[in-house]
């Protein structure tokens, strides 16, 4: 845990976001006033990279055929901010993620490097993974309903977590009570000495979703996977426990990795948006130069395919016209070419992922016009300065954005 924030036991009971980002009566953060996000590429980044995944490949066997899930994904996360995976069903997201877990089946081949500190997670032992599962690196579900044991009180299955971590802790049966308790009330559970002795049939999904990410935090872990972890979730209960996670990683000092569909949500909280294709990284950005901006025609067809971008749409799927393309008969060249709006013959060749502007990369020979003229540039700057608020921060999908 980087020494700079906040221990657990700081947390709790103590007043809510004492720094940062603006706080909403009931202490949850507000995303349109979040600080501006930083990144590494000569901008003078501060933070360390927690994670660093290089050259990521999962390929399964599956019927005699070799299933290309991640072809060659390369990213990181830095502690106290927040990296959101996004694009369509089948893109490799979960698969390159449950990877770093060691949580495929066997028939999942997975090379490269993922770097969590000093440890290689790729070709770790299992014996070795499952110390690290649930401890430096834990991850939370779409359905809290199904991760929750029904027949165990949720205070238990919390008590479990924590002392399956005691070789770090060093709690016992009581201590580990107690902290359990910490942990309901940092994810904010409303009454956490009575849901303690509940059942998970007794709470509603984002407070069930709340014990998860409570098991989640048993472990003390440097980064945080939430995979779809709000979709389940009716709009509010989702922005809530978006709230929440953002509110942990800037407090614990969490690295989060926030796997989504949902473009909106991505757009509201990340500091960082990857956009995966094909199980490839096809544009990688700041979060609000990436919606401001986006140059690459995969992306702009995703923020295309949602019909309006208003609260409802936050459970749509983007869907974009053809079919994607068959991971076990990858097409040569780039994968996005029979469905690109921009494609033209040297598209045949792939194109890498390159930093084509300072912080924003993307794998394309035919990107869309840059809105980061001089021009728009001196306007956009500006305007800020105008305004004197954080007007290039927050949702940019609801300020007029590429959409
Ligand atoms: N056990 C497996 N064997 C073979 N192929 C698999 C296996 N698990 C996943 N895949 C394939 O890997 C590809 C990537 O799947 P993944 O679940 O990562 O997609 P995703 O982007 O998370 O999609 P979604 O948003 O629908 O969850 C898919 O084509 C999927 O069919």
């Amino acid at each position: 845990m980087n020494a700079s924030h906040e221990t657990l036991s700081d947390l709790t009971g103590a007043p809510v976001a004492t720094r940062g980002p603006a706080v909403a009566p009931e202490g949850l953060t507000v995303p349109g006033s979040r600080p501006s996000p930083r990144r590494k590429a000569g901008r003078g980044e501060t933070r360390e990279a927690v994670l660093e995944v290089t050259d990521l490949r999962v390929a399964f066997s599956r019927e005699g055929r070799t299933v290309h899930a991640v072809n060659g994904l390369s990213y990181e996360v830095r502690a106290g901010e927040m990296l959101a995976i996004i694009g369509e069903s089948g893109s490799g997201k979960s698969v390159s993620t449950r990877a770093l877990m060691g949580l495929l089946p066997p028939s999942a081949r997975v090379t490269g490097s993922a770097r969590l500190g000093d440890t290689e997670l790729v070709g770790m032992s299992e014996k070795a993974m499952r110390r690290l599962r649930g401890c430096d690196l834990a991850m939370v579900f779409q359905d809290p309903a199904r991760s929750l044991n029904p027949t165990m009180r949720i205070g238990a299955q919390i008590v479990e977590a924590i002392r399956a971590h005691s070789e770090r802790n060093g709690l016992d049966k009581k201590g580990a009570q107690a902290r359990a308790i910490e942990l309901l009330k940092l994810v904010r559970l409303p009454a956490p000495e009575r849901r303690f002795h509940e059942y998970p049939h007794q709470l509603s999904g984002g407070m069930r979703q709340r014990v998860m990410i409570a098991i989640a935090l048993a472990g003390d872990p440097k980064v945080l996977i939430a995979d779809e972890a709000t979709t389940a979730l009716d709009v509010t209960t989702q922005a809530q426990i978006m709230e929440l996670l953002v509110d942990l990683q800037e407090r614990l000092g969490m690295a989060v990795i926030m796997i989504s569909h949902d473009l909106g949500l991505a757009a509201s909280y990340a500091q960082e948006v990857l956009v995966m294709y094909a199980g490839k990284a096809v544009e990688y950005a700041e979060t609000e130069d990436l919606f401001s901006n986006v140059r690459m025609p995969y992306t702009r067809a995703l923020l295309g395919a949602i019909p309006q971008l208003t609260t409802q749409a936050h459970s749509l799927l983007p869907v974009i016209g053809g079919q994607p393309p068959d991971l076990s008969a990858l097409p040569q060249g780039c994968a996005f070419r029979p469905r690109c709006v921009n494609a033209q013959d040297d598209c045949a060749v792939a194109p890498t992922l390159d930093e084509h502007e300072p912080g924003h990369w993307f794998a394309c020979w035919h990107p869309a016009e840059s809105r980061r003229t001089p021009a728009a540039e001196a306007a956009r700057n500006g305007s800020t300065a105008a305004t004197g608020t954080p007007a290039a921060t927050g949702n940019p999908l609801s300020k007029g954005g590429e959409a």
